[in-house]
């Protein structure tokens, strides 16, 4: 039995702190907020983000962050890509040992293009820890909180670090793999928010399931371009991380990214829509930065550009399926071939 922290009591959070306690683990679940830990320990559920699931007697709700990481041996950070920095800052206050450092959390920040173990890195004292592990893939927290059949990929520069986390979240329920492909694990969960958005607007548009294949794949072949062209290994978007994530992410009624663009597609604003969600919508700010990204590195994104067009020029989303449906025609593979191409020459 190991002593676990993971911070960040939202949906993910909770459902990874429910596998840990699964495997008698000691759970600290922490929350930013007094009165959500106070609830959770008083009523043992998280009404708020996983409403009717009982938790296990091996979670313990924590706000004061000194307490939940105390005497921990792994910390999980499951907080919004956006809160990243902030509580890697308070982490630096308050833990005074080396511990195993994961987060679960799927985004790029704008600006600065960083993948989230990027901004760790930045953030939290490399005495700490050794090398950041992610655990990513196909796996919506309603789901794994019903200890349905999951799949995870937990991937790290160190693998032995990457193994620890598997050993943690492994069970009948939950199979982990392991992966040295850091970049393109992340990206690959990162960038599928955006095609699931677009998923979910044409849904909402009524088009059908011959639409929402041509994105899955041709927004498939898009990350692949930006993540190659970014060092990853290009088969990594073929896994789990990758196309798993994406057809979970565009085609499953949990998906808060699907959701969100489901009501644009339908003629919801932006900000009535990020309200009326309550949880993260993270496909919104990966937009912004992988559209700004791909202009930087020259990658054609074309699906992304839409997006952006939709989300933050007020593009109507028919026109911009237009737009997608007619532009100058391709062949199926050129930018990954020529990419991969550059790559074998440099
Ligand atoms: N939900 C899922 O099925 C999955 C989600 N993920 C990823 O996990 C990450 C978290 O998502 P999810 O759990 O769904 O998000 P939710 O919206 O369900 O919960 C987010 C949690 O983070 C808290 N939070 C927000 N800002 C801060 C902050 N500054 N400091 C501390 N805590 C903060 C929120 O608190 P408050 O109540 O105050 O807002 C809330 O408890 C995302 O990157 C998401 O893409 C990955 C796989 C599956
Ligand atoms: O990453 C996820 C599933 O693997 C969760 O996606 P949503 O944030 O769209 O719900």
């Amino acid at each position: 039995m190991e002593k676990v922290a993971v911070l960040g009591a939202g949906s993910w959070g909770t459902a990874l702190a429910m596998v840990l306690a699964d495997n008698q683990h000691d759970v600290r679940l922490w929350s930013h907020k007094k009165d959500h830990a106070a609830a959770i320990n008083d009523t043992r559920q998280n009404e708020r983000y996983l409403p009717g699931v009982q938790l296990p007697s091996g979670i313990t709700a924590f706000h004061d962050l000194a307490e939940a990481v105390q005497d921990v041996s792994t910390v999980i950070l499951v907080v919004p890509t956006k809160a990243i920095r902030d509580v890697c800052r308070q982490l630096n206050k308050v833990l005074d040992r080396k511990i195993t450092l994961a987060h679960g959390t799927k985004g790029i920040e704008p600006g600065s293009f960083k993948r989230v173990s990027e901004m760790i890195d930045e953030e939290l004292s490399n005495q700490l820890y050794d090398k950041v592990v992610v655990l990513s893939g196909p796996s919506h927290a309603e789901e794994v909180s019903q200890r349905q059949p999951t799949t995870l990929t937990a991937s790290s520069e160190n693998l032995e670090e990457a193994k620890k986390v598997q050993d943690l979240f492994i069970n009948g329920n939950l199979r982990v793999y392991t992966s040295p492909d850091m970049i393109g694990v992340e990206l690959g969960g990162a960038l599928k928010n955006i095609i699931a958005l677009g998923a979910g607007i044409s849904d909402g548009l009524g088009y059908g399931d011959n639409a929402k294949a041509a994105l899955i794949t041709r927004g498939l072949a898009e990350i692949a371009r930006l993540g190659t062209s970014m060092g990853a290994n290009p088969l990594t978007f073929l896994g789990l991380t990758g196309v798993g994530d994406l057809i979970v992410t565009c085609t499953s009624v949990h998906s808060r990214n699907w959701k969100a663009g489901n009501l644009l597609g339908k003629g919801k604003k932006l900000d009535d829509v990020l309200e009326h969600m309550g949880m993260v919508v993270e496909g919104v700010r990966t937009t912004q930065a992988a559209h700004q990204l791909a202009e930087s590195q020259e990658i054609d994104m074309p699906i992304t550009d839409g997006l952006f067009r939709i989300l933050f020029e007020d593009a109507a989303p028919r026109d911009v399926v237009d737009q997608l449906m007619t532009r100058v025609r391709r062949q199926e593979m050129e930018d990954l071939s020529a990419i991969l191409n550059n790559r074998i020459s440099d």
